[in-house]
Parts: structure tokens; sequence; C-alpha cells
């Protein structure tokens, strides 16, 4: 008999053996993707971890339920890359099987279905469903949503999960928790020419359309249109918004023979159908960098590339991709943000055309899941884009990892496990697949830039901006020495503001750059000085002017203002420091010809009103663009000839080891958007702590005097660089418990590790979501096996959760934390 061992998709440790029944023997492989029950019957879908002919002992097992089919079966490379990752993180396999594999994959029990909004009981193109296909509609017509376990429950069946399938994939129902219908083709409604005609004959249909203006009027601008954008058809939602809205009209032109609607299937992954234009030739500098990167490449897996802020590393990056690409291999292009992805997909379409495929967590699932069976498929796209998740992708032929703005804090996932960096992570993909990979960044992290200097990667600089722009000039402006003279325009010092206004004078725009959103971070009360605080998590609430509430960006709870303070009773509420909403009504008030916009989470949120926000600031339809860490990096706009920062001491004072390096890359990344093109920019940086020494590096302007600077310091007190960081976290509802087991944690920690244990300390936030929290810190100097310290912690840990102490409690492991 054969038995499996299977990775449940949960937060379980360990596998679970499962018996393969006799008509699956064969069709079982390592790696694959196979149904099972679990705890209480509920089913998952789980990945084969290995097979085996030995029976476990002390329990009956049970069956595997059913193979699913191949198109998603993990390689064995692909899977020995989750391991290393659950290994390396301090994750059970299942936590990260589940971030691996889309929703739309792991269908399990608890996935709530439902029938499809739009389908009609003739929607199945014909094909005869199965009795069971019939009535498990039945059950959901009945029922609304509801979840496998529940329809198997109605049906007193056990066997549904193929109908359920099935119908998912044919998009009857859909899974509830994803945005988007599963498996199910893409439709769209295009408005086109019913025809071809001639000139001659549209002549004549116009006239004869004489009694019927509205239908005349939108015919001339259909015709308008297509000429102008040599295009003959358009999405049915685009028509009434460009061409016209009256249904009449377009219904009155359709009957007459000469427009239809008609429905085609599309794809979920964008498309573009633009036609590709070559390269940009690079520029003497560039061609050097390109040169030695190649070199590096012959005797190095890693090359970070150090440029700039417009200098042209994606130039020099599109060349490499054209590379390897030619070659028959695959690139993975690894970007921070979604937000970085807009303007860099273009890019890489304008070269590569349809052979750039897009993966984020913007997208809907089914798109996920779409995109995941196309790169495990015959057809993959040689060149992926995406943020950090698109490390999960299938990979077949790997041959280049370019991963830019390699030092973003926003490349490591925080919540929920596993933790991992998605530098990190792709460069032990790229290694496990003998790809060559590249690092870029005008401001490298410690980390990277300390491996370029003990030569663990290749080194290469490009050290001025393309096409001979200079680098922009920085004013540091005390805020402080304003405030005193009662000059200040609301936020804006005297200088800003007449900076500002000679650059909208001709024409140019203006990034205002806050470190935070909202109206303004925090309430406080103007009698008692309490700031208001969540009831659940020990943070201040973020106060949104536009629908006056409150906002935890912790457990998300929202409450509107209270009219008095709640400790006193007596004061009311004022604001504190201004957020990027705070900051754009000041610039209305103050400059109120200008175009204004914002860009920040909230707006982020919304895919099309991001891209569109994006592409009208480019276009020159604003001025101004104020937003958060967002607008810093990676952007490239032409027009820009001044950056302001407005208050650049909150990015130094958080109580973080990096925070030094954090505030040095903001400040000179937010500068790099200001005179990208032509002549140069200014930044004007408005600060009240002067003296501050970070103030005084950026103005020196040496990154390799910062960083040695700098990293004396963290040297000394074994920091990463120099050490490796292994964060403990423990939660409880109960704080005096929480306290018992952590400093018990930390004492038997201490017995072997000694000193490099720190801790247990309270986080900035010590409760989220009423549990409490408390950090032990484990530094583990260089040439200290990770494995067994890991293997210790665990050890460790595990005897306090079985002890006394354990009842209640949840550990939490972060390995590299940021
Ligand atoms: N060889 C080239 N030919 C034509 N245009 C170029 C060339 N190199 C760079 N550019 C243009 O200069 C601008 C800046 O280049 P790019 O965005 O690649 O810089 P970057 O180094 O990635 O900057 P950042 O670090 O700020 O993201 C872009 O608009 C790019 O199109
Ligand atoms: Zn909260």
């Amino acid at each position: 008999m054969q038995f499996a061992d299977i990775i449940i998709p949960l937060g379980v440790e360990n596998f679970f053996t499962y018996s393969v029944p006799t008509e699956y023997e064969g069709t079982v492989a390592v790696g694959g993707l196979v149904v099972v029950s679990f705890v209480k019957n509920k089913r998952y879908t789980g990945v084969v971890y290995a097979l085996h002919s030995n029976p476990p002992v002390g329990f009956e097992t049970r069956p595997i339920e059913r193979v699913i089919e191949e198109g998603f079966a993990l390689s064995a490379s692909h899977l020995k890359f989750l391991l290393w990752l659950s290994e390396y993180y301090m994750a059970p396999p299942g936590e990260v099987t589940r971030a691996a594999l889309p929703v739309a994959m792991r269908l399990e029990s608890y996935t709530s279905l439902c029938l499809a909004a739009d389908w009609q009981e003739d929607g199945t193109g014909g094909v005869e469903l199965s009795l069971m296909e019939r009535e498990v509609i039945g059950v959901f017509r009945q029922n609304g949503e509801i979840c496998m376990a529940e329809v198997e429950k109605l049906l007193r069946r056990k066997d549904v999960y193929v109908a359920v399938r099935s119908l998912l994939e044919q998009g009857i129902i859909q899974v509830k928790e994803s945005v988007d219908d599963l498996f199910k083709p893409k439709l769209e409604r295009l408005v086109r020419w019913a025809r071809v005609f001639s000139g001659e004959e549209l002549g004549k249909i116009i006239d004869s359309l004489k009694r019927a203006k509205a239908q005349q009027k939108m015919l001339c601008d259909w015709i308008m249109y297509c000429d102008e954008h040599h295009t003959d058809s358009l999405p049915k939602a685009e028509f009434t918004g460009v061409i016209g809205n009256s249904t009449a009209a377009l219904k009155g032109l359709c009957e007459r023979g000469v427009l239809e609607v008609a429905t085609i299937e599309v794809s979920r992954l964008d498309s573009t159908g633009e036609e590709v234009q070559e390269m940009h030739a690079l520029s003497g500098e560039q061609e050097r960098a390109l040169e030695q990167v190649r070199g590096h490449f012959k005797e190095r897996d890693c090359v970070l590339l150090q440029g700039v802020t417009s200098s042209g590393k994606t130039e020099v990056y599109i060349h490499l991709i054209e590379e390897t690409i030619r070659q028959g291999k695959q690139v993975l292009y690894l970007l921070p943000e979604i937000a970085l992805t807009v303007q860099i997909v273009k890019r890489l379409r304008r070269v590569f055309g349809d052979r750039v495929g897009v993966y984020h967590s913007g997208m809907t699932d089914s798109a996920r899941a779409e995109m995941w069976r196309r790169q495990n498929g015959e057809n993959p796209y040689p060149v992926v884009l995406g943020v950090r998740s698109s490390i999960f992708l299938p990979y077949r032929n790997l041959g280049l990892v370019i991963i830019d703005e390699e030092h973003e804090a926003s490349y490591k996932q925080k919540e929920p496990a596993p933790r991992y960096h998605g530098r990190d992570a792709a460069i032990m993909l790229g290694k496990m697949n003998g790809a060559k990979i590249l690092l870029g960044s005008a401001t490298p992290s410690f980390e990277s830039y300390q491996n370029a200097m003990s030569g663990k990667y290749g080194f290469v600089e490009l050290t001025t901006r393309f096409g001979e722009v200079m680098m922009p000039e920085l004013m540091f402006v005390d805020v402080k020495e304003y405030r005193r003279k009662k000059m200040m325009k609301g936020s804006f010092t005297p200088v800003l503001y007449e900076e500002m206004k000679r650059v909208l004078e001709r024409g140019m725009q203006v990034i205002l750059f806050q470190n935070r959103r909202g109206y303004s971070t925090f309430l406080q009360c103007n009698h008692c000085g309490a700031i208001l605080k969540c009831k659940h998590c020990d943070v201040s609430m973020t106060y949104y002017r536009f629908r006056n509430t409150l906002n935890c960006h912790y457990c998300g709870s929202l409450r509107p203002v209270p009219t008095v303070c709640e400790e006193c009773g007596q004061g009311h509420y004022v604001n504190r420091t201004p957020g990027t909403e705070r900051i754009e009504e000041e610039v209305k008030q103050y400059f109120p010809e200008a175009r204004v916009a914002r860009m920040d989470l909230e707006v982020m949120s919304n895919k099309v009103k991001f891209r569109a926000l994006i592409e009208e600031f480019e276009a020159g339809n604003l001025d101004i663009l104020i937003g958060t860490q967002m607008v810093s990096k990676g952007l490239d706009f032409e027009r820009v000839k001044l950056v302001g920062v407005m208050d650049a001491d909150s990015l130094v004072s958080f109580p973080d080891f990096r925070a030094e390096e954090r505030a040095y890359d903001m400040l000179m990344q937010v500068s790099g958007r200001s005179g990208r093109k032509g002549e140069q920019g200014k930044v004007v940086i408005q600060v009240a702590d002067r003296e501050n020494r970070v103030y005084r590096l950026v103005e020196k302007g040496s990154f390799h005097g910062f960083y040695s600077f700098l990293s004396r310091e963290r040297e000394m007190f074994h920091y990463p660089p120099f050490s490796r960081l292994i964060q403990i976290e423990l939660r409880h509802v109960n704080e005096y418990s929480l306290r018992n087991a952590a400093n018990e944690l930390a004492r038997k920690l201490r017995e072997r590790l000694e000193r490099r244990v720190c801790g247990p300390a309270e986080p900035e936030v010590a409760r989220v979501r009423k549990m409490y929290r408390i950090q032990v810190l484990i530094k583990a100097e260089q040439g200290l096996s990770l494995s067994k310290l890991k293997t210790f912690i665990r050890q460790k840990c595990d005897e306090l959760l079985k002890g006394e102490s354990g009842k209640g409690l949840k550990v939490y492991f972060d390995v590299d934390p940021l």
C-alpha cells in the first residue's frame, strides 16, 4: 500500500499521512495537489510532500479523496523552495503553502461559495450538467452563500467536491471571498462597427440620420474617435464615457446595422496590443555599467547596482532582460509596491509587448489563478513583473532575477506568516534555479551594501543622471525660526511657499511629501492634553476629516469623534500634526489656482483611480501631487521641478535602530523625483531639529560616507548587517500571564544564548485586537549556526507552550525582522 505525506495549507506544524487508493497510484506525485479530509472531516487541498510505503503507527490512515488535475502540480524545485522558506522563516510548511497558492487553487471546506451573480439557467453554454451538479445548484439556490462543508451536509453526501469544482470552473458558482468569479472566462461588452463601411456609405448614413440628431451626433463622434485612435471598437463602458451615454441612440444605431454590441471573452491578465519599440540606446556610463554587470555575473550570482536617482537603472535592466529572454530564459522583475508597477509595466511592455506578465495582490483571485496556471503551462510569460508574492509563481527556466529598489522595507511581509523578505527570498529563488540576481537602488540597504563591500556581491555604480541632468539642489529650512517669527503659512515656510509659486508660474509641477496619512495623525484634548487612542490597541487613532471618523490602523476599528474629551470631560479634541489631507486643504487655500491631487494608501486601494492619477500627473493635468512615501520612490515624472518635504523630523524620530538609515533613504529618494529631465530641480526640506546628524550626512551627499559613519555603531551594538536578528513575539489576552511567560522564555533562552537575548520588551503598539504583545529579540553574531539556533529557540518555545504558562499563549517568529 502506498502512503502520502501531505502539507495542509494551515498554520499547523508537520505533515499528515494519508493512504493512496489504488485507483490513484501512479497519478499521485510529489508536489501534486490532492483533496483530503482533515480535522472534523473538513476538506482541504493539500500538497503531496512525499510518497512512501511505511504505514504510520498508532492510527488508521484516511484515503486521499481526489487528485487535482495536473495543471496545478508543483515541480520538485518549487516545492523545495517553499520548504526552504518554511525552514528559514520558521513558519510551518502549511502556512507557506497557504501564502503561495491563490485561494482559487486551494479550495477547502470553509471556502464560502455562492451562485455567480450573472448566471442564468441557460448559462452553461450548452454543456450538459450532471445530476450531482444540478443538485448542488439547487442547494445554492435555496441557501445563498454557503461553504462546501455545508453543501455536503445538506446533500448528505461526501463526494460533492468534483461537482463543486466543475461548477466553479464553468463559472456557475463562485468563491465568495474573492472579488471575482473563479476560472470563469471574463466577458466584456464591446461596441464596434457592425461591418466595414466605406466613406461614401457613412456619408449617406449620416445624411439619413437628419431626424435622429442624437444618433447622428453619436455616429459622427464615433467616426472621429476611430480616426484619431486608429481603432474600430471600444469597451461599452468606455464608449458610454467617451462617445455618449444615450442608450436610445446606441440602440438606434445598432438597429440600423451600423454598430453592434458584442460580448467577447477577454483574459484577466492585462494585455496591450501596443506596438513594441526598440530599446533605448544606452549612454556611455550605462553601457559601461552593463558591461561590468555581465563581467561580475561570470563569477558571481549576485550583483548590486547602485545608481543615483534617474541614472537609468531601469534602462540597464531592460537590456539585461532582452539578453536573457533571447536565450530562452525567464526573468522575474520585483518591485516593492504595486504603485510602482504602473509606470514600469508600461516601460517594459513598450519593449517586450505581450511577453510581460504582471502579478500582484491587487489582482482578483481568478486572475492570479489564471496567471499561476499559465506559468505552470506550456506558454508561460518570459518576463514576470510583480511584487514580493511573485516569488510564489512557478518558474520553468529562470535566468535572471531583478530586485529593484532593493532597500525598500515594504519587501518584508509582516502579517500574516510566513514573514519573509521578498528580496532575500528572491535571491534564494534565483540561486536554487541557477539564475543571476541583480539588486538595484540609489540607496542600498546596509545589508546589501555590506555584501558588496566585502566582495560577496559584485558592485557596479552609476554616478550621474542620464542626459547630463544635474542632481537637485537641497535646501534645509528651519521651521522653528519661521514659527517664532509667525511667518508660517499653515504648514508652509515662506521659502517653500515662494519656491512653489515660482515653479507653478512656470507651468512646472510640485511634489509635496508628508510622511503620514489621514487628515491628522491624532486628536489631542486642548484642555488636558490626552491623546485619543484606540480602545483595543495601544495606539492613537487617525482622524479622517472627510468622513469625520477615527480609524485605528492596527485593528481597523472606526468610531466617531467624541464631542468632549473622554479623559477630563472638559476640553475638546483638536488636530495635531497635519496629514496629507490637511496639507491638501492648505494647498487649496494658498494656491487656489493649482490643480491638486493626493496620493496615499486611501487613494491607492483603488487601482483604477490610482492609475488614472499617475496618468493625469504624467500628462500635466495636475500641478501639485501630495503624498506619503508612495510618491517618494521609483516614479518618473519629467516636469517635477520642486519637491517639498513638509516635516522631515517625523522621519527621524522612530524608536528603531534603522530609523536613520530609513530617513536618509527617504530623503534621497524623494529628492530623486525632482528635476529628472532638463534643468536642475530643487528640494526644500522643512526641519525643526536642524542639528540632526542625518541632515548633515544627507547634505554631504556621499552614500559611502553615510554608510561608514553609521555602520560603525551598528557593528558596535551587534546590529545587522553585522548580526542576524530573530524576533519572538508572544501574545495573550492577559497582560500579567503574558509578562510571566515572556520572562520565563527569556530566562530559558539566556541559559544558552546569554547576552544575545534582549528583552522582553513591549513593542510600540502593546495591544492589538485585544491581545497584549511582548517581544524577545535574539541577536546572532556572524558565524553562529542559524539552523541550530532556530532549533534551540523552537525547542524552548515548545517547552513554554506545553508548560503552565503556555495556556492561551500565542508565539510568533520573525526572522530578520524590519
Ligand atoms: N539610455 C537612455 N535613453 C533614453 N532615455 C533614458 C536612458 N536612460 C535613462 N533614460 C530616461 O531617464 C529617466 C530616468 O531613468 P530611470 O527611471 O531608468 O532611472 P532610475 O535610475 O531607475 O531612477 P530611480 O532610482 O529614481 O527609480 C527615464 O525617464 C528614462 O526613460
Ligand atoms: Zn485598534
